[in-house]
């Protein structure tokens, strides 16, 4: 029972459903929408009959027609499923035109659909059970009070950067200038979790400017919600989780309803490590994977707005790999157009050191374009990751017990890489120079990779090590009677209380 409305301006229903709706409105854009659709799609199977269906509402990005189109794959694969979905395109906004920057763009962008988004739940023949916002889009919370609607959070990013954003507010009244000049160089988060260094702050937390104010607002309204989904697994993250128990119910104060926090990572990967004949479709890059021995490859893979690189830092990872002597899967990108965060297809013959791919023949694959992540990550030949910390690149690494040698570059991967180092075990450090544009030298890399693939490395051993552990409260987590599995019946369970559609279960 899968139906869209085509776009434009006019809101249709497509196919009424009686049963009671969970509301998504998700940001389109690779990192939050999979996962946050994948999340309500097992939010369905989990509910045990509670006999819910989805609704999912889509905030054209008008100025990422590639992204859009991603969507519509999306509905059209889902045609299929089964699951009582419903989408929707909420109609076209006025795109934001004095903007300061990438996320106050992304939040005003948001702020704009409120009127949409009334209208869309208005008109809705079920009833809703309950609305799910992404965590930059906290402004809806205004249409859910309006509309006296249960409304939750969902963050699809570490436990680390929620508690980061929930102790803000505060920190905002204590600290009068920038945080990246405080006193003694490391933030007090929540009680019970250790300090952050001012290093490794998220990029919009660094200076006090418009982004920066979009993250205090957030933490503010968090408190707003009946629940916060975290995309994380509790025993990867257990302290700073408590300590985000106490911080809500502390905030929330006497005679007022804490948000419960719900933890439901990771979203479903590829289950099993693949190999061998996968029939004539297979990708090229699995083919070429097919050729390796088990464990023997690093990806180099930079997510969904990285992968590009000025020539300098190009030639210094092009020198790195050669000399590490290891296999190597790099996925290399080329310069974003203007006004766009998302990088083009790469041109290797114009971007590659002169003899780079003749020299690593047979030992290394650069792929220019969007590569199948997911797939790659699944494949049993590769053995490390170098990622930009993306909370869904590190949960697909760890998902299939990957090592990892974090190379941060925006947003809150700063602050995810430390926890892979330090508290979690699973990478292996590398020196990444933020201050210059988060260069890494050739002898940096050649030293990463050699502690991260080679068998003489404790580090790396550790690393494989602790991986291997993370795989296995990943997977733990998600079965019957795990953390995320009992999280998600919950979730499920609470919802339906909202519509009094719990007697279905
Ligand atoms: C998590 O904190 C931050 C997230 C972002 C950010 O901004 C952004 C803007 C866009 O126009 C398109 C996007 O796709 C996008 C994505 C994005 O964050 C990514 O989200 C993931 C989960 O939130 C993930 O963990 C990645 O690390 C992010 O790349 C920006 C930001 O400051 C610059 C944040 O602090
Ligand atoms: O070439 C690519 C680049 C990225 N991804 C996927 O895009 C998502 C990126 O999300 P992440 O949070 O890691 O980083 P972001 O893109 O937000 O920086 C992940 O699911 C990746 O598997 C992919 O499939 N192929």
């Amino acid at each position: 029972m899968v139906g869209a409305d085509s776009g434009g301006d006019e809101l249709k229903v497509t196919m009424a459903s009686a049963r009671p709706t969970v509301v998504l409105v998700p940001l389109c854009v690779p990192s939050h929408l999979p996962s946050m659709f994948e999340s309500g799609k097992r939010l369905l199977s989990s509910g045990g009959g509670h006999a819910m269906s989805l609704t999912v509402f889509f905030m054209q990005m008008t100025m990422a027609p590639n992204l859009m189109s991603g969507v519509a794959d999306l509905i059209r694969r889902e045609a299929g499923s089964g699951l009582d979905i419903h989408f929707r395109y909420l109609p076209a906004v006025e795109l934001p035109a004095d903007s300061h920057g990438g996320e106050d763009f992304i939040m005003r962008f948001i702020q704009l659909h409120a009127p949409h988004v009334k209208a869309a739940l208005s008109s809705l023949a079920a009833p809703v059970a309950a609305v799910v916002v992404d965590y930059f889009g906290t402004t809806l919370l205004d249409v859910t009070h309006e509309l006296s609607l249960p409304a939750y959070v969902y963050v699809p990013t570490s436990a680390r950067m929620l508690s980061l954003i929930l102790r803000l507010p505060a920190l905002d009244e204590e600290v009068p200038g920038a945080l990246e000049d405080i006193n003694g160089g490391a933030v007090a988060v929540l009680p019970g979790t250790p300090p952050v260094p001012v290093g490794i702050l998220p990029t919009p937390l660094l200076k006090k400017d418009p982004n920066y104010a979009w993250f205090v607002y957030h933490g503010k309204r968090f408190l707003e919600a009946a629940g916060i989904i975290v995309e994380t697994v509790a025993e990867l993250e257990p302290a700073t989780l408590a300590a985000i128990t106490e911080n809500l119910r502390a905030t929330a104060g006497a005679g007022r309803l804490a948000p419960t926090v719900y933890t439901i990572g990771p979203p479903p990967s590829v289950k099993v490590k693949v190999t061998g004949d996968r029939g004539e479709q297979t990708h090229e890059c699995l083919a070429w994977l097919d050729a390796q021995p088990s464990a023997s490859v690093v990806l180099l893979c930079f997510g969904s707005m990285g992968g590009s690189f000025p020539e300098p830092q190009l030639h210094e990872m092009a020198d790195g790999l050669e000399r590490s002597g290891h296999r190597f899967l790099w996925v290399l990108r080329g310069p974003p157009p203007s006004g766009s965060p998302f990088p083009t297809d790469a041109n290797l013959d114009e971007l590659l050191p002169e003899g780079f791919l003749e020299r690593t023949e047979g030992r290394g694959l650069v792929w220019p374009t969007w590569a199948p992540q997911k797939d790659i990550i699944a494949h049993s030949a590769v053995g490390g990751f170098v990622t930009h910390c993306g909370w869904n690149s590190v949960l697909e690494g760890l998902w299939h017990g990957v090592p990892l040698v974090p190379w941060p570059l925006f947003a809150e991967q700063h602050l995810n890489a430390f926890e892979l180092v330090s508290v979690m075990g699973v990478a292996v450090a590398m020196e990444v120079d933020r201050k210059r544009g988060n260069f890494v030298v050739a002898a940096e890399l050649e030293r990463a990779l050699r502690g991260l693939m080679g068998d003489d490395s404790e580090e790396g051993l550790r690393a494989r090590e602790k991986a291997a552990e993370a795989k296995a409260l990943c997977r733990n987590a998600v079965e019957e009677g795990g953390s995320s599995y009992a999280s998600l019946q919950k979730l499920a369970r609470d919802m339906s209380k909202h519509c009094g559609c719990e007697a279905a279960a």
